[in-house]
C-alpha cells in the first residue's frame, strides 16, 4: 500500500505538491492522472525518496522509502527507461542492479524471461528499441519481486502491441495482489488499464475513486436509439417528459436521450409498436471527464479553452497545457 498524507513540496515560490493525501491499495491498477505540471513526477520522486517533502509524508507499506531495508524488494519503479549504460547488456545491467541490492543473481534470468527479453539478454542495451528499453526497465523494477510497483509513463512512444503488452502485464501484477500505480497521459489507454484513479491538478487532489465513478460523475451518459420511425418515437419520448436530440443533422434515424434509461425507452417504443435497430447506452469517455474536471486546473492554458479536442478514435494525449 502507498499512503500520502498532507504531502507538500515547494520549490522556491512554486508549490508543486499541495497538501496531497491519497491511498493506493493492492490488487488493482491505480492510474495517476493530472495535466502537465500537476505534480505527478514530483510526487513519485518523493515516494522514491529522491526528493524530500516540504511537509507531510508518503509511506510505502507503512515506512518512508529511506527506512526500507531492501528498497527494491518492497517497491519497484520504472521512472526512466533509458537509464541504462548503453554499452552494457541487459543481463549485465540487471546483474549489477541485483548485486548492489543483495538480490540473488539467478533472479536476473527469471525477470528477463518474464518480460520476454531472454533472447536479447546479451545484446548492448544502447541498441534497444524504446519498447525493449521499457521491458528492461520493467525487468529492473521486478528484480526484487516487490509488492509495490510504480510506473511513470510506461507506454510513452510504444506501438500498439507494446502498449497492449504493458497493459496486460500491469493487470497481471495487480491480480497477483500487488499494488500498482501508473501515470500516463494516454487517457483512453488508462481507461482500459486502471480500475482506480488518483487525479491531481496544480498539486492538489481532485479525485480518488474508481475509473467508472470518475467518468460517470463528469461526462454525459445517454441512450442512443436508432429507428426508421425516429420522428414519431421522438414525439412519444418527449410527451413522456424525456429530452430528445438528434445525434447529427445528417442521420435522420438516430436519437439521443440524455436522461433516459434503455428500459424506459425500449418499453415506450414497444408500447407504440416502433421497430428499433439499436438501443444502447452511450457512456462518456475518460477524456471528456478528465477535461471537464481538470479544465480549470491546468497550469498554463493554450488560450483556446480547455474543452476536449475533437473526439479521437485512439489515445488522446493530454496536451492542454505546456510547461
Ligand atoms: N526541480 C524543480 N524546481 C522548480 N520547479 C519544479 C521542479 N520540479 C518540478 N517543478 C515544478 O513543479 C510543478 C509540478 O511539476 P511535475 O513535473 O511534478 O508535474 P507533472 O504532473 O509530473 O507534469 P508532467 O505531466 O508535465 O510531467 C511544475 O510547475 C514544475 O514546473
Amino acid at each position: 500500500m502507498i499512503e500520502a498524507v498532507g504531502l507538500t513540496k515547494r520549490y522556491g515560490s512554486k508549490l508543486a505538491v499541495d497538501d496531497l493525501s491519497f491511498t493506493v491499495k493492492p490488487g488493482k491498477v491505480t492510474g495517476f492522472l493530472g495535466p502537465n505540471g500537476a505534480g505527478k513526477s514530483t510526487t513519485m520522486r518523493m515516494m522514491l525518496g529522491l526528493d524530500r517533502p516540504t511537509a507531510g509524508r508518503v509511506l510505502i507499506d507503512g515506512k518512508h522509502y529511506t527506512e526500507l531495508k531492501n528498497p527494491l524488494r518492497t517497491l519497484g519503479a520504472l521512472v526512466d527507461a533509458k537509464w541504462v549504460h548503453p554499452n552494457r547488456s541487459a543481463h549485465a545491467h540487471l546483474k549489477w542492479m541485483a548485486r548492489s541490492n543483495g538480490i540473488p543473481t539467478k533472479r536476473v534470468d527469471e525477470v528477463l524471461d518474464i518480460v520476454g527479453l531472454s533472447e536479447v539478454a546479451h545484446r548492448r542495451a544502447g541498441g534497444f528499441s524504446l519498447g525493449m528499453s521499457q521491458r528492461l526497465g520493467i525487468a529492473t523494477a521486478l528484480l526484487g519481486d516487490p509488492k509495490i510497483l510504480m510506473f511513470d509513463e510506461p507506454v510513452n512512444g510504444l506501438d500498439p502491441e507494446g502498449i497492449h503488452w504493458i497493459r496486460r502485464f500491469m493487470q497481471r501484477l495487480a491480480a497477483e495482489g500487488r499494488t500498482v500505480l501508473v501515470s500516463s497521459h494516454l487517457l483512453s489507454e488508462m481507461a482500459q488499464t486502471a480500475e482506480e484513479l488518483v487525479v491531481v491538478g496544480r498539486g492538489k487532489l481532485i479525485a480518488q475513486c474508481s475509473t467508472e465513478e470518475f467518468v460517470d460523475s463528469a461526462s454525459n451518459t445517454s441512450v442512443r436509439v436508432r429507428t426508421p420511425q425516429a420522428e414519431q418515437l421522438g414525439e412519444v419520448l418527449a410527451s413522456n417528459g424525456l429530452a430528445v436530440a438528434r445525434e447529427n443533422q445528417q442521420d435522420q434515424h438516430t436519437l439521443l436521450v440524455p436522461d433516459g434509461g434503455t428500459e424506459q425507452v425500449g418499453e415506450l417504443a414497444a408500447k407504440h409498436g416502433f421497430v428499433l435497430h439499436e438501443l444502447t447506452v452511450q457512456r462518456g469517455s475518460l477524456e471528456e471527464a478528465f477535461m471537464q474536471i481538470t479544465g480549470q486546473e491546468v497550469e498554463f492554458s493554450t488560450g483556446q479553452g480547455n474543452e476536449p479536442a475533437a473526439p479521437a478514435a485512439g489515445d488522446v494525449p493530454v496536451a492542454a497545457a505546456e510547461k
